[in-house]
């Protein structure tokens, strides 16, 4: 018989619940060491925002390919061992991604706002900066640290939380990407008013699996209303082969985030080519 107090912590699956609760302490540390001048000041400082968006509405790729740099995420463990954050930038510019995305969260992907600063200065394409907001700080943070898009996760946000965090993002001239995995979350970002990207993401947060047909749904759901209102919709997680990208891609997106799939190849130029030139049919 198994008693709960036999079973070891480190067996204990991770929760967005567990997430949430280091990173409340994670920002009210950063809060403690900063003060509002030195963030005023970073801010100034901050390079120029690049238009995310537009990037993706030019792309010659349909869908267009916002590429994620991550080191490892506690549901697949260590994803490159030999990570470099500006060469995978890099390799990921050239082989024809419109935009990137930097996972910052340290504890559970080893990410970094180091990173999104790092890549910043060498590779000239719009960065999402990804975590898990849940204060207005780290939406400062991102800008000064070079990010032109931020990540707001509805699960994790109340609609008062949404909209003033949306408010702060244009304030400092950046686009929000709006995530949701439900069609509860996905009504409730539609009656906010000025929603401009939503990302539909393909994982469940209770297990952190996968299923690209959670795309579908909810585009089978809401395809004329998402179309009506102009909002660009992106699809990400689990998206692994050129047939997955067609899937989405004929599901009604005009964009993917992929991360694990491409950093899993030895040559990331390569990949990326190879995906975006991909002749799968798309049917509109
Ligand atoms: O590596 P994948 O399966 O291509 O998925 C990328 C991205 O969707 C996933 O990393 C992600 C989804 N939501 C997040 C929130 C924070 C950090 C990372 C994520």
């Amino acid at each position: 018989m198994i008693y709960p107090g036999t079973i070891h912590n480190h067996q204990m699956p991770v929760t967005l619940q567990e997430i949430i609760w280091h990173k409340k302490l994670e920002v009210a540390k950063m809060q403690q060491d900063m003060t509002w001048a030195s963030l005023q000041r970073q801010l100034s400082s901050a390079p120029t925002v690049r238009d995310f968006s537009t990037a993706l509405q030019q792309s010659i790729y349909k869908p267009s390919l916002i590429a994620e740099v991550k080191k490892s995420s506690f549901y697949h463990s260590l994803i490159r061992p030999d990570f470099e954050p500006v060469t995978i930038a890099q390799a990921y510019k050239r082989g024809g991604a419109s935009c990137l995305s930097v996972v910052t969260d340290k504890k559970f992907f080893q990410g970094g706002f180091d990173h999104l600063r790092a890549i910043r200065y060498r590779v000239a394409i719009p960065l999402l900066c990804k975590d898990f907001i849940i204060d207005p700080c780290q939406i400062y943070l991102a800008r000064s640290a070079g990010a032109d898009a931020v990540l707001l996760i509805a699960a994790i946000l109340t609609d008062k939380e949404l909209k003033n965090f949306l408010r702060v993002i244009y304030y400092l001239g950046m686009n929000a990407i709006i995530q949701v995995n439900n069609l509860h979350d996905l009504d409730r970002v539609l009656e906010l008013e000025d929603a401009r990207i939503i990302s539909i993401n393909n994982q469940s947060y209770s297990d952190f699996s996968s299923n690209i047909h959670i795309t579908q749904e909810l585009m089978d759901a809401r395809r004329s209303q998402l179309q009506k209102l102009g909002i660009l919709v992106i699809s990400e997680s689990g998206i692994e082969t050129p047939e997955d990208l067609s899937f989405v891609a004929e599901a009604g997106v005009q964009t993917v985030i992929m991360g694990e799939s491409l950093l899993k190849e030895h040559d990331l130029e390569l990949a990326v080519k190879n995906l975006l030139q991909s002749k799968f049919p798309i049917h509109h």
